[in-house]
């Protein structure tokens, strides 16, 4: 897996808009960038926030060795020793604010928000949205796992189907903030103590001279934690039967197998035998583990079927996320430095909802007093006073007519700051802490949001005063536009 020294894990058109800034003098110059996604996955009604660990060991990192400004030098003769200076000294001096990983999160709200140096925001652009995006997608592909799954036991055995080897790692941990129960991936394990579970493959079951030899001597060799893989010859009328003749065997020896695990066929009608069959032979403790090409989909399906499973195993298309395989995260400027204060600015698009929305802002999340519950996200400008007021009103940016009062409420800031003026001074939870706080996040939402079809939309808004510097921007924009085409007409 990549090393964790990654600074230059990034485009080269960074580099080269830091060589230009540089060049005109204007690198020192602060911006504020924001990062968000304008599309939730899979039709999920949410997604859930994860990738602000890496991010931070990444920050901490981000500095240039003489290796890479020595290869840098190589890459374009125009870079100047100067500008190699400049990096030379690099590091994050600006202060980075995050939303909590586990943090249930919606289309148009910033998820990072980067205010620095011109020079290191553009730097760390890349990186950032790398990490967000696939990270926050497993989590969410998890999330919906979990969803209808809601007692099982979740197993991530994605790694040999994952894009590559940090895929599986940051992958297994993704899935794991968000719901699952273990990994089989033993790096990710060691590195974030998440605990492992496994089975064995079909070639245990091919390197004996028969099915029953292998169960056996599995067993004895891990007492009282194996599960048996039964499908390599016939489910039923083999690996079932022999599962069950070790089992009891064992059993006299003081050795519980633990359980049985499916891996082709029908999963409804096998498990469902092999539920009655384990039953009938009096090992009713024995769990049936089943995997083969799994997501929630089939999990749904197979439920309905009435199949008698107790623990999935879920690799490719959750470590993938097969059916909706990126998140399309962008890092968008909303402020430039300019004599000392902060200006907004803007980024236009022939599709309205492609607009960016400028300025500096705050993202808040509305909880009502009476329900508890969240009633709609709000982007205001940081100085903006969203707390006490006796009312506020929401609406929608895209369909204004869209819109709500409410009162009687709470705002919580969603972002936290992670790195103040270059410094570290958020304490990162254990994963533990970020699965207990997603849990406590999805209370937050009624159903009709967490729901893996057809969800209702939870509106994220903008302030009146946001809003105003929207239309403020997009009319300045249009009148530019007009006088650059020699029009005169006023809009
Ligand atoms: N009862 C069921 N209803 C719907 N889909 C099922 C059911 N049982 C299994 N599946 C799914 O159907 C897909 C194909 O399974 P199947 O066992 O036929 O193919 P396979 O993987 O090629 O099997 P094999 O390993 O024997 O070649 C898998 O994704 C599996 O999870
Ligand atoms: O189906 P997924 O959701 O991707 O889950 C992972 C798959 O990986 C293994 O199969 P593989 O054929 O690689 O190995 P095996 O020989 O152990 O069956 C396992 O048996 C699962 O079917
Ligand atoms: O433990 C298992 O059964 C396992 C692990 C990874 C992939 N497939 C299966």
């Amino acid at each position: 897996m990549a090393t964790d020294q990654l600074s230059l894990l990034t485009d080269k058109y960074q580099i080269n808009m830091m060589y230009a800034h540089w060049k005109n003098g204007t690198h020192n110059k602060k911006r504020v960038f924001e990062a968000y996604f304008r599309r939730l996955p899979f039709g999920n009604g949410f997604a859930v926030f994860a990738g602000l660990e890496r991010i931070v060991r990444y920050i901490n990192q981000l500095s240039f060795s003489e290796e890479e400004i020595a290869y840098l030098a190589t890459q374009e003769e125009q870079y100047d020793s100067g500008f190699l200076d400049e990096l030379r000294k690099l590091s994050f001096t600006g202060t980075l604010r995050a939303v909590p990983e586990g943090t249930l999160v919606f289309p148009n709200e910033p998820l990072i928000q980067v205010e620095a140096r011109v020079f290191e925001a553009q730097l760390i652009e890349t990186a950032l949205l790398t990490f967000m995006n696939y990270q926050t997608l497993i989590a969410t592909k998890a999330a919906r796992i979990r969803k209808i799954a809601p007692n099982d036991i979740l197993l991530e055995f994605g790694t040999r189907r994952a894009q590559e080897a940090d895929a599986a790692i940051w992958g297994a941990r993704a899935a794991y903030l968000a719901g699952f129960d273990a990994t089989s991936n033993m790096k990710a394990g060691m590195m974030f103590g998440i605990p492992t579970k496994g089975t064995h493959a079909h070639s245990w079951v091919q390197d004996h001279a028969s099915e029953e030899e292998a169960f056996r001597r599995f067993a004895e060799a891990l007492p009282n934690q194996v599960t048996l893989l039964v499908d390599t010859y016939d489910t039923l009328k083999s690996g079932i039967p022999n599962a069950i003749k070790v089992g009891l065997e064992l059993q006299k020896k003081g050795i519980t197998v633990k359980g049985i695990r499916i891996d082709s066929g029908d999963l409804a009608y096998l498990s469902i035998h092999a539920r009655q069959m384990l039953d009938d032979a009096g090992l009713k403790h024995v769990q049936i583990v089943a995997s083969n090409d799994l997501d929630e989909n089939l999990i749904l399906n197979l439920k309905a079927q009435g199949a008698r499973i107790d623990s999935w195993g879920i690799g490719t298309k959750l470590i993938t996320a097969a059916d909706d395989p990126s998140l399309g995260g962008v890092y968008k400027v909303v402020a430039k430095e300019e004599d000392g204060i902060y200006i907004p600015t803007i980024k236009i698009s022939g599709n309205p909802e492609k607009i960016s929305t400028p300025g500096k802002k705050k993202l808040w999340r509305i909880i009502s007093k009476r329900t508890a519950k969240a009633e709609g996200d709000y982007l205001a400008l940081a100085e903006e006073i969203v707390h006490g007021k006796t009312y506020l009103k929401l609406f929608d940016p895209v369909h204004t007519y869209m819109h709500k009062i409410v009162s009687d409420y709470e705002a919580h800031e969603v972002l936290h700051t992670i790195f103040e003026d270059g410094r570290q001074v958020y304490q990162l939870p254990g994963l533990d802490a970020i699965r207990a706080y997603h849990r406590s996040q999805l209370g937050l939402f009624w159903d009709e949001y967490l729901r893996k079809l057809n969800p209702e939309k939870y509106y994220v808004n903008l302030s009146q005063q946001v809003w105003d510097i929207k239309m403020k921007l997009i009319q300045e924009h249009l009148t530019t536009k007009r006088q650059d085409e020699g029009r005169n007409d006023t809009v």
